[in-house]
């Protein structure tokens, strides 16, 4: 399997939307209920501490397949709870919180506190920055990525972990350590930067195969009707 640099992210990306019209809505809906049935996978509520999970959303589409998956996750037995900071006038991300907010979940602009975050909850999923993000982290985003420096819950990372760069991995001012990392489409180069120990899976079931041939990504043969591969 080919582990895509930043730029190749970025063409699949625009090649899906302009090339084969997908909507990013459509693709979005698909990828964030992937992303829930991973973390399902990977996680039953029963075997975490509480199955409340904090769900951190920065301002790009990376944001919007958090929103997705906790609309998801509050329909499969988790109680989600999101941190969406920073937000825009998007008629889809407005839609999206709509709808979470009218499922029950609390959406906050707060950075919740490290103390808090520890105590209230059983997961933490990052859908703070997916492929487009540019290291360094802004001022503004340095408070929750603290948070998730130091917490000691597991944490599972849309896409690409956040504070990583996109091919290089881990930066020193910015370190998370995911528990586990649900690449979307085809993993980006920083994935080979995981601990040992960290799961891995691919999700986002869309990719048409002439677009997987186009970029010889090799991709995983998925298992029947699953929305997931579990790599690792
Ligand atoms: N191509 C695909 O196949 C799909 C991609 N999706 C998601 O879309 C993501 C990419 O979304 P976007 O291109 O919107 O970008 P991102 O969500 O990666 O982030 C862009 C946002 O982060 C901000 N940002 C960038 N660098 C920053 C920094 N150093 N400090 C603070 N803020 C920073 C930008 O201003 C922008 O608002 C993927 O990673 C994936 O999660 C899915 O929604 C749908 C399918
Ligand atoms: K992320």
């Amino acid at each position: 399997m080919k582990y895509l640099n930043q730029h190749e992210a970025i063409s699949v990306d625009e090649e899906l939307f302009n090339e084969y019209k997908f909507s990013v809505d459509q693709l979005m809906e698909l990828a964030g209920l992937s992303c829930a049935h991973a973390i399902a996978d990977a996680y039953n509520p029963v075997s975490l501490r509480t199955n409340k999970i904090l769900i951190c959303c920065g301002p790009g589409n990376n944001g919007g397949d958090g929103l997705v998956a906790a609309r998801h996750l509050s329909l499969m037995n988790y109680s989600p709870y999101v941190y969406y900071p920073k937000r825009t006038d998007k008629e889809l991300f407005k839609n999206l919180q709509h709808q979470a907010e009218c499922m029950g979940i609390d959406v906050s602009v707060d950075c919740p506190a490290a103390d808090w975050v520890e105590a209230e909850f059983g997961l933490i999923v990052d859908a703070l920055f997916g492929f487009s993000f540019k290291p360094p982290v802004r001022e503004s985003f340095k408070p929750i990525m603290e948070v998730l420096q130091r917490t000691k819950l597991p944490i599972v990372s849309i896409d690409i972990p956040s504070g990583w760069d996109v091919e290089l991995g881990p930066q020193t001012d910015c370190d998370i350590k995911p528990d586990c990392l649900i690449s979307l489409t085809a993993p980006k180069l920083c994935a080979k930067h995981l601990t040992a120990s960290a799961k891995h899976y691919l999700g986002g079931r869309f990719v048409p195969k002439k677009l997987e041939e186009k970029y010889a990504m090799n991709l995983p043969a998925y298992r029947d009707r699953d929305l997931y591969v579990k790599l690792s």
